[in-house]
């Protein structure tokens, strides 16, 4: 059933208007094209999710879905075919308030080849480590692709899905939009690297003190959640 408290609530009505918007950025930056991808917010003791199949410029703040963690739809609408990954990373990681699918093209080149990728460059460390994992195959929307996904993204903001895509996340949805686009980005650098030669790694001391120092720059140093 519809809860009340979603249908008159302002923070819910913001919440899916910000979703509405971040789903056309998406779609601005190139890191999806038409339906593809979705995004899914924590909500008190339920979350909203992006309907399934729906262009994000056709994307209304009234379409989000909102459902709960046994995977009850409580509201109008078809989730996103994706909802199983949503509803299990937000459950398993209480420090992560939103998530980000997306097709971005280099992110999906690389999960393609089921490449991981290494410390190539310190900004590896925006996703939370030192590797950006990639999941073997699973078709879309199953609870295998799930499973493997939470697997990916253990100590991680960041994975990729193999012949896929990827999945962001981060402790509010400005946070897991910024991880997509940095981990597009360090696809495109890794791919372009790539072309050129074999990129020399850093070393685990390395990123080490990368991660220390990102504990203390910009946003995140007044941030405690962060993984
Ligand atoms: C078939 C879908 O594109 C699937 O790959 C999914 O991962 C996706 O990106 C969009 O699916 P929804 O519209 O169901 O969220």
């Amino acid at each position: 059933m519809v809860s009340e408290r979603s249908a008159t609530n302002a923070q819910d009505q913001k919440l899916r208007s910000t979703m509405a918007e971040a789903a056309r950025r998406l779609v601005v930056l190139g890191l999806n094209r038409g339906a593809t991808g979705n995004i899914g917010v924590r909500q008190g003791d339920s979350f909203l999710v992006t309907p399934s199949g729906v262009a994000a410029e056709d994307l209304l703040p009234h379409a989000m879905v909102e459902m709960d963690y046994s995977g009850a739809i409580l509201g109008p609408g078809k989730p996103s075919s994706e909802w199983r990954f949503h509803r299990d990373i937000l459950a398993a990681r209480p420090e992560v308030g939103a998530v980000v699918h997306t097709h971005a093209c280099y992110a999906t080149s690389l999960a393609c080849l089921q490449l991981e990728i290494p410390a190539f460059h310190y900004m590896m460390a925006v996703a939370g480590g030192d590797t950006i994992r990639c999941t073997p195959y699973a078709i879309f929307g199953s609870q295998e692709l799930s499973d493997l996904a939470l697997q990916a993204l253990v100590d991680r903001k960041a994975c990729l899905l193999g012949n896929h895509g990827m999945i962001a996340v981060g402790v509010d949805l400005g946070d897991a939009l910024a991880v997509a686009i940095e981990v597009e980005s360090l696809c495109e650098q890794y791919w372009a690297a790539l072309q050129l030669g074999q990129p020399k790694l850093l070393s685990g001391a390395q990123m080490q003190a990368v991660l220390e120092k990102f504990k203390g720059y910009g946003r995140a140093a007044t941030r405690t959640d962060s993984p």
